[in-house]
């Protein structure tokens, strides 16, 4: 059965310098080990929230409320925060003069020095850290370090921990490791996860759901396949995917009909083959991606963009048939 264990009721908060609200009445509610990505252009109000979850902002009305209790405002404790969250930020608040192993260890009470040593030893092999043991900080990369922030932050029995932007200072390659690192670690220590995130791929790759939020507005909050596959707004559907988007009248050019302002699809929507109701399109650059290319094809003036898989099968200034197989009307 789901249990809750972080729910965010109707908050509110607006900044007293800026015109636009941080976040504006926003509700939803996390259950026990979930992994839910935050998505959403910057200044969205994504910080904003997850340091509300945390405590360290006051909301201005609203609360949220961690395993039945109101989570305290900074002003309300002594140490802002929450003690059975960690907040893992971008610039990964670490001792930068201690050693990798006295960071993570100094988060677990003295009481039981060969428990503290295991624990610590386990975290760093969970996060593929073992091999920096005795490296200070300062000469770590910022991918290391950023693993060092999130075994520091897991080894203390952590129920949940908030992600800003964790993956800003990785490749893509080490990226795709820590996002499975991080999932698998959250699936087999029972943790909740909260991650914000501008990357897109970050929540449908990682999420069990994705809040997609829009200056200060929840827009949508669903799995990530419902959110990609069904967005209920065109700022979704283009921070997702990268959609294409037309006017009605250059739908109209394409044969689509709509009643509505805009219509929307992604690139992988469009099937490229001789079918009845495909079009002619005059194929006017195509983008090398590694195993697939992306054309950006024209017809009547209007240009969409679609995948080829077939690596190099069309050319540019070739003719082809494309269908745009699905579109979504907004
Ligand atoms: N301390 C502050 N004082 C005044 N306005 C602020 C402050 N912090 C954030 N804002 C404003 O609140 C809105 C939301 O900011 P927030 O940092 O929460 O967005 P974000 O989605 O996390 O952005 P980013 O991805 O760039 O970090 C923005 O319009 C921002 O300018």
């Amino acid at each position: 059965m789901n249990e809750e264990i972080i729910a965010v009721k109707q908050l509110h908060k607006q900044y007293q310098e800026s015109q636009a609200s941080g976040v504006n009445n926003i509700s939803f509610a996390i259950n026990k080990g979930e992994i839910v990505a935050i998505i959403g252009e910057s200044g969205s109000g994504k910080s904003t929230l997850l340091k509300c979850m945390y405590g360290l902002l006051k909301p201005d009305s609203g609360e949220v409320v961690f395993n039945g209790k109101r989570v305290k405002g900074p002003d309300e404790q002594l140490i802002p925060g929450h003690a059975e969250m960690k907040m893992v930020t971008q610039d990964f608040s670490l001792n930068i003069y201690a050693k990798v192993y006295d960071n993570i260890a100094a988060m677990l009470p003295n009481t039981n020095v060969a428990a503290k040593e295991a624990k610590t030893l386990q975290m760093m092999e969970h996060l593929h850290i073992s091999h920096l043991k005795n490296k200070k900080i300062t000469e770590l990369s910022g991918g290391e370090q950023q693993r060092v922030a999130i075994a520091k932050a897991l080894v203390s029995d952590t129920q949940v921990l908030l992600l800003d932007e964790p993956f800003s200072q990785v490749d893509s390659l080490l990226k795709n490791q820590l996002r499975a690192d991080i999932k698998r670690l959250a699936k087999e220590m029972g943790i909740t996860v909260v991650l914000v995130s501008h990357d897109p791929t970050d929540g449908l790759f990682l999420a069990d759901r994705l809040l997609i939020l829009r200056q200060g507005e929840l827009l949508q909050n669903d799995s990530p396949e419902q959110v990609y596959q069904h967005p209920t707004a065109l700022y979704t559907a283009r921070i997702l995917g990268n959609a294409v988007i037309l006017n009605r009248e250059e739908a109209l050019q394409l044969g689509l009909k709509t009643d509505k302002a805009q219509i929307a699809f992604y690139p992988e929507w469009v099937e490229l083959k001789n079918t009845w109701n495909s079009r002619r399109f005059e194929v006017k650059e195509v983008y090398y991606k590694g195993f697939f290319d992306e054309l950006l094809l024209e017809r009547n003036g209007v240009q969409i963009r679609a995948l080829q898989l077939n690596s190099g099968e069309h050319q540019k200034n070739d003719h082809i048939q494309a269908n745009i197989g699905r579109f979504l009307e907004f």
